[in-house]
């Protein structure tokens, strides 16, 4: 599934029409026919549906789901909220050909008619505004829009809620509340962003028909499935043995903070990985070798004598602490390791200045920082950075030469090249301390048997949401489910890919 800006869509809907030669009255066709047939089954005969009609082609879907509609029998009301003349080209052959089988246009064009037409309406279809909107919505739509939100209709929305960019940096300010949006052709970017998600309800991806080309070169960024992760996982060879599926080394955790390390190695095992050994402080040792009679473990004051090219990756940061020492320990392992090297949490902190100067562009290094942590290494407001976490994303990748993991109910995966992945497994139970540091044990354990990064990340965060989904499904609930519980879940999310 691709995830688009405005500008990504208007290009992939020109190519499939210039190019590859779909007339657009086709496309417009589909759509509307599509979110008509997603409707029916859930009508039961006598509601009163009202479809809200703007100037653009967002309109013009809405005049072939009345045609539909009205064609199958239903009491569908088309009202036009616009002067004639702002209807034009496609959306003005629709709106002929409505009246043409019979349909009545209703006209509302101030809030009292719009209210005055929307009183009966048990459903709306809102097709006022699409991905044309640009800026802060302007009067009378922004009236109408409140009047919707008013309503007790159920809001079925087509391609987007009214009022809602599809691009980055939208407020979500006077936008239709949908109960339903179907989206047309590919997601819409703003259906992924903290503030404008919550206005598209549950939403639907409709296929209208663009091919596959027109796609491609057009838009690197789409949402990770299922089938994507099932796609990069290795058989386990017959003949394998223990170092086969990676060597890890886990630095962290720390005398008074033994536990995000002890999940972080967990993890890391129950993902495959074949060998792990944790250098921590001495003093932690013993606790964590309780809980994880698995992997082998060293004082960490021996990391600068290691030879780190016994490890096929390298995770630090759970439980590090932000003390020099650890410090220290962040800039040895930055510059001398070769292997990927997945940085977390404190890590992150201290790798900051050596990120920015590009210390190890070319060898794979993997962040995954929560939003905080994120806006700290780009020294910008947390809030900037949710309103436009794709381009700040994409812009430090590039610039750094690193893969980022950017935590969120949406976690956005970023390559250095411009692709991008969004994830949505997971739920609201993953809002605990140690989440993060399972997911860093699952990332290590996938990039030491993945050769590209980027895929590692993605299926470690779509992994570790499925889990979390599976344990809350099953066993626990969103309150009381453990990060211990997420490593537990490990395994049913591999009954389930395999
Ligand atoms: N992609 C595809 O392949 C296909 C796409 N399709 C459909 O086309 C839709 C996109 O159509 P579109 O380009 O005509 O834009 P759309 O949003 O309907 O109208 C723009 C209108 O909004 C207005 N307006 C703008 N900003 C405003 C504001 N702040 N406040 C108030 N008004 C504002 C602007 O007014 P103006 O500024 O011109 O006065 C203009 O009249 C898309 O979402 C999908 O549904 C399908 O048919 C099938 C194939
Ligand atoms: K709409």
């Amino acid at each position: 599934m691709y995830i688009v800006t405005a500008q990504e869509m208007y290009d992939i809907e020109r190519h499939a029409i210039g190019e590859v030669g779909i007339p657009s009255v086709v496309l417009m066709e589909t759509a509307g026919r599509s979110i008509a047939s997603e409707i029916v089954p859930q009508l039961k005969g006598p509601e009163q549906i009202m479809v809200a009609i703007g100037a653009g082609n967002n309109g013009g879907d809405g005049w072939v789901i009345a045609r539909v509609l009205l064609e199958k029998g239903y009491q569908a009301i088309a009202v036009q909220t616009v002067p004639d003349a702002k209807i034009k080209g496609d959306a003005l052959l629709n709106k002929q050909i409505f009246e043409k089988v019979g349909g009545h246009v209703e006209y509302a064009t101030t809030q009292g008619d719009f209210k005055a037409k929307m009183r009966k309406a048990d459903i709306i279809i809102d097709a006022i505004l699409g991905i044309g909107t640009r800026g802060d919505v302007r009067e009378p739509y922004k009236g109408f829009i409140n009047s919707i939100n008013e309503s007790c209709a159920t809001v079925i929305s087509v391609d987007i809620p009214s009022g809602i960019e599809a691009s980055e940096g939208a407020t979500g300010k006077d936008a239709v509340q949908a109960d339903q949006t179907y989206m047309l052709g590919a997601a819409k970017l703003s259906a992924f962003l903290p503030k404008t998600a919550p206005y598209f309800g549950e939403w639907q991806l409709l296929d209208i028909g663009l091919p596959r080309i027109s796609f491609e070169s057009r838009v690197n960024r789409k949402l990770t499935t299922i089938a994507d992760v099932r796609k990069t996982l290795q058989k386990r060879n017959p003949f394998a043995h223990k170092g086969t599926y990676g060597k890890g080394l886990i630095v962290g955790g720390s005398e008074f903070m033994p536990g995000s390390v002890t999940m972080t190695v967990m993890a890391a095992l129950r993902t495959g990985a074949g060998l792990c050994t944790v250098a921590t402080e001495k003093a932690a040792i013993p606790s964590i070798a309780a809980n994880c009679l698995e992997a082998m473990y060293k004082d960490r004051a021996g990391i600068p004598e290691m030879d780190l090219s016994d490890f096929d990756g390298i995770a630090m940061g759970p439980g590090m602490g932000q003390d020099k020492t650890a410090g220290e320990l962040v800039n040895n392992l930055f510059r001398g390791a070769e292997c990927p090297l997945v940085i977390d949490a404190d890590a992150l902190q201290h790798a900051k200045e050596m990120l920015h100067a590009g210390v190890r562009k070319g060898r794979a290094t993997l962040l995954t920082p929560h939003p905080g942590e994120m806006a700290r290494l780009l020294d910008i407001e947390i809030g900037e950075l949710l309103a436009n976490p794709f381009s700040y994303s994409a812009r430090f990748a590039e610039q750094t030469g690193s893969y980022v993991l950017l935590k969120g109910k949406h976690t956005i995966v970023t390559a250095p090249d411009g692709r991008q992945s969004v994830n949505n497994t997971g739920n609201a139970g993953l809002a605990k301390g140690g989440t993060g540091d399972v997911l860093t044990g699952i990332v290590l354990a996938l990039a030491m048997q993945q050769d590209d990064p980027f895929e590692a990340l993605r299926c470690a965060c779509h992994i570790h949401g499925l889990s979390a989904d599976i344990q809350v499904e099953s066993a626990h609930s969103e309150h009381d489910l453990l990060a211990t519980d997420v490593v537990k879940g490990i395994g049913a999310v591999y009954r389930k890919l395999l």
